[in-house]
């Protein structure tokens, strides 16, 4: 599985928002893109997943310009976690887990293991029979990402899939993508975790990507004033890490 993103230009509403973007993620790799808010990330991640198409450029997954696949061959490919969760939905967890399934001819009981074990994942099993709706909002992200779980695809997109979470669940669920060994695209605010968690990261700034590579070769102080209009000062700083469960 390879994402290749060359020259890709996105408008939305006519509006230019996203600038000749280059972006690559292998097989495997777990790659994050931050960048301050309004920058365009969530406009370059809604082009990948076909909510938009770009206005110049290409985007491939495995070779495949994602604009002219099937949509169902897309959604076997390629799974979302969007930013915008589903307000109105009248669905139970469960129900909406299995629309996880809907690329694929159905399989009744397998499907319903599946998706058991992507709930089980997001530590969800409790909710199976809730209402979406009533969840709270961090739940409700972990439900969502249990979708793009029993999706079973070799490529995940997540747009801040933390931004809800407490931190011992942020942990949680950033472990838990990695472990997946699946190729993932994620949008991350915290600094210090896309550096933890990201093989590589690229950087947003107004439209364009200033810089990729190695988070701690790309995140320097400068950058990071010239991007954000911060000073980064390294210190010892409280260090958050997830308990073991036996612990
Ligand atoms: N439909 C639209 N019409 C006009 N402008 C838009 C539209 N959609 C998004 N924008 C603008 O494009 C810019 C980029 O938005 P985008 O959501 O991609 O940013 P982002 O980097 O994901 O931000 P954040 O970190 O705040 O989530 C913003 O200034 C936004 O207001």
């Amino acid at each position: 599985m390879k994402l290749d993103l060359r020259n890709v230009s996105v408008a939305a509403d006519g509006t230019p928002i996203v600038h000749e973007a280059d972006l690559l993620v292998a097989d495997g790799e777990f790659v994050t893109l931050v960048g301050p808010n309004g920058c365009g990330k969530s406009t370059l991640l809604r082009a990948i997943y076909r909510a938009l198409r770009p206005t110049a450029g290409l985007i491939t997954v495995d070779g495949d310009d994602v604009h002219r696949l099937p949509a169902r061959q897309a959604a076997q490919r390629t799974a979302v976690v969007a930013q915008e969760t589903p307000a109105d939905l009248d669905f139970t967890v469960s129900e909406i887990v299995r629309m996880g399934r809907t690329p694929y001819r159905a399989d009744a009981r397998a499907d319903e293991e599946l998706c058991a074990r992507a709930l089980d994942r997001v530590g969800l099993s409790g909710a199976a029979g809730r209402i979406f709706a009533t969840l709270s909002g961090g739940e409700k992200q972990r439900v969502l990402l249990a979708r793009a779980l029993a999706q079973q695809t070799r490529l995940l997109l997540l747009d801040e899939p933390t931004s809800h979470l407490d931190i011992r669940h942020q942990l949680e669920i950033l472990h838990l993508v990695r472990e997946l060994g699946i190729a993932t695209l994620a949008v991350l605010h915290d600094l210090n975790q896309a550096t933890a968690f990201s093989d590589r990261l690229y950087v947003m700034s107004a439209g364009r990507i200033v810089a990729g590579g190695p988070p701690e070769q790309v995140l320097t102080p400068d950058l990071i004033s010239q991007v954000y209009g911060v000073r980064a000062v390294h210190r010892t700083q409280l260090v958050f890490e997830r308990l073991k469960e036996e612990q």
